[in-house]
């Protein structure tokens, strides 16, 4: 008796679905965050059998696993300068920030023993927190800055001695606002600590890094007429 419920949900959603497009954003929100944690579940035990624990190599699995969501969200990506990464050692890859999705472009440039920086924040968010954790991702405490810097001193290490890389998001946090958010200094001083260079190349580095990086956004958002909310209508 009770599936007669059932009935009026399956009717009424595909036609949310199919006339509402701020239904589609909502849905499809809801949709990305619960199947992440569903393959995360499953992540999971096949990291710890193939590593053991927290190990770089867990990032293949997560990217393999995670390169087929766009396709459920209608995204699709177009790459350029890949071969740039085809390089031995290790190295920092920058990019900016503008939300949650942020993860599924990654994934589908990411190159071998490559992890990233994130809010210690998303240590908690469930079985992603945990895949995270597996993947080798470091975690910074953004609200204690010499903690951070501590941490990140300690990554510099890691990556010299164990050929790491590691991708940073600059502008420290997300950002919809069109254009980039000024710079955080701790990539700059990861790649010259890993490099050799000085603390006196940090705000070139920064500086040139922030001009090419906005000159590209702008020209890709002038390419592009879609914007990342829920549309109006
Ligand atoms: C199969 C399963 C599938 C499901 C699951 C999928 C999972 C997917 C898996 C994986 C994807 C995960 C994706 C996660 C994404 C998350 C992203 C985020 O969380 S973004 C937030 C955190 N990221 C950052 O914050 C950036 C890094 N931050 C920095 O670099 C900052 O610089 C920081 C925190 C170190 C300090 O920040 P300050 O706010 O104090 O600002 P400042 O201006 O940069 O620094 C102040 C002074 O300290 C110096 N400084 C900074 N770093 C230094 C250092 N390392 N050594 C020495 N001095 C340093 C600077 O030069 C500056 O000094 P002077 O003002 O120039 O004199
Ligand atoms: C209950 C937790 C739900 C977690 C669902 C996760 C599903 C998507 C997995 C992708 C993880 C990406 C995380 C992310 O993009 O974190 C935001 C930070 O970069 C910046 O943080 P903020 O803008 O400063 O808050």
């Amino acid at each position: 008796m009770d599936a007669v419920w059932i009935l009026p949900v399956l009717l009424v959603l595909p036609l949310l679905l199919w006339t509402s497009s701020t239904f589609v954003f909502y849905f499809k929100k809801c949709f990305y965050v619960a199947y992440m944690m569903l393959l995360a579940v499953i992540a999971i035990p096949i990291c710890i059998l193939k590593s053991g624990g927290r190990d770089i190599e867990n990032m293949r699995v997560i990217r393999f696993m995670v390169r087929h969501v766009k396709y459920f969200l209608g995204l699709r990506f177009q790459v350029s300068g890949w071969e740039h990464l085809q390089t031995d050692g290790p190295y920092v890859i920058i990019s900016n920030h503008q939300s949650s999705l942020d993860v599924l472009g990654m994934m589908e440039v990411l190159p071998d023993r490559c992890s990233t920086i994130a809010k210690k924040e998303l240590l908690w968010a469930g079985t992603v927190g945990m895949i995270c954790w597996l993947g080798g991702i470091v975690f910074i405490n953004r609200k204690k800055t010499s903690d951070a810097k501590n941490v990140m001193s300690d990554a510099a290490k890691t990556m010299l001695a164990d050929k790491i890389r590691l991708w940073v998001f600059p502008e420290g946090t997300r950002n919809q606002n069109g254009g980039l958010l000024p710079f955080k200094k701790g990539a700059f001083h990861l790649a010259i600590q890993a490099q050799g260079l000085t603390a006196d190349d940090v705000t070139l580095l920064s500086e040139q890094s922030f001009g090419i990086m906005r000159s590209a956004f702008l020209e890709i958002s002038g390419q592009s007429v879609q914007s990342n909310g829920p549309s109006t209508h």
